[in-house]
């Protein structure tokens, strides 16, 4: 086992209930209908799961995988290739934003060598997380190939980046924000678009 590897971890402990600032795109149902599709997208694309890994992003990521992997399980039952990949040391912005806490990388026991890797997050907007993704990689391993699956492509790319599963295509204005709301980490579960009064970038 690599230092990168290591056992499966539950989600965090959801905080207390987030607020809800914006207009809801997708509430809790639609989400579950959105994974349930990509999962078996996933399955569909990759003629079956045998050399599928899921890997979420930290954070939401993680738990996008984790619904995802199960639902993929329900189809082909013993199904549990699902890690995590921090990409927090790869960020083409470290130097630009106030420090980050390290997330969890965790890589299933078989490895990603000759796998068929699925990065899973919540949002892609820059392409610049999963670029930072596919560098973490790389001190992984070397899979035969990596897909993207994300609950939304909001658009604004500035990498030739694409998605191979999408939950929402949204169109979003620059100065929108997404936020992906999930039980696990929020105590609520919902899509919501508003204006980015932080100005992110
Ligand atoms: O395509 P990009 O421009 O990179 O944006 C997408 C990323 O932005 C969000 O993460 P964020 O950096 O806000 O941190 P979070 O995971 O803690 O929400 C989101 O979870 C994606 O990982
Ligand atoms: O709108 C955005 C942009 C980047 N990341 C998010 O989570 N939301």
């Amino acid at each position: 086992m690599s230092p990168a590897q290591g056992s499966r971890r539950s989600p965090a402990p959801a905080r207390a209930t987030a607020r809800r600032d914006g207009r809801a795109v997708l509430d809790e149902a639609d989400i579950a209908r959105a994974l349930t599709r990509i999962a078996h997208e996933i399955l569909e694309r990759n003629k079956g799961s045998r050399d599928v890994v899921l890997l979420g992003i930290p954070s939401r990521g993680v738990e996008l995988a984790r619904r995802i992997g199960q639902r993929i399980a329900a189809v082909e039952e013993g199904f549990d290739s699902v890690g995590a990949l921090d990409v927090t040391m790869y960020r083409d912005d470290l130097r630009l934003r106030p420090a980050r806490a390290l997330g969890q990388t965790t890589i299933p026991e078989q490895g990603v060598d000759g796998k068929v890797v699925v990065l899973v997050d919540d949002v892609l907007y820059s392409g610049r997380t999963i670029r930072a993704a596919l560098t973490a990689l790389d001190d992984i391993g070397r899979p035969r190939a990596v897909q993207l699956a994300v609950l939304v492509d909001r658009g604004h790319r500035e990498l030739p980046i694409r998605a191979d599963f999408v939950g929402k295509n949204l169109p979003t204005a620059a100065d929108e924000r997404v936020t992906v709301l999930l039980r696990e980490y929020d105590g609520d579960e919902a899509v919501l678009i508003a204006k980015d009064e932080g100005g992110r970038r």
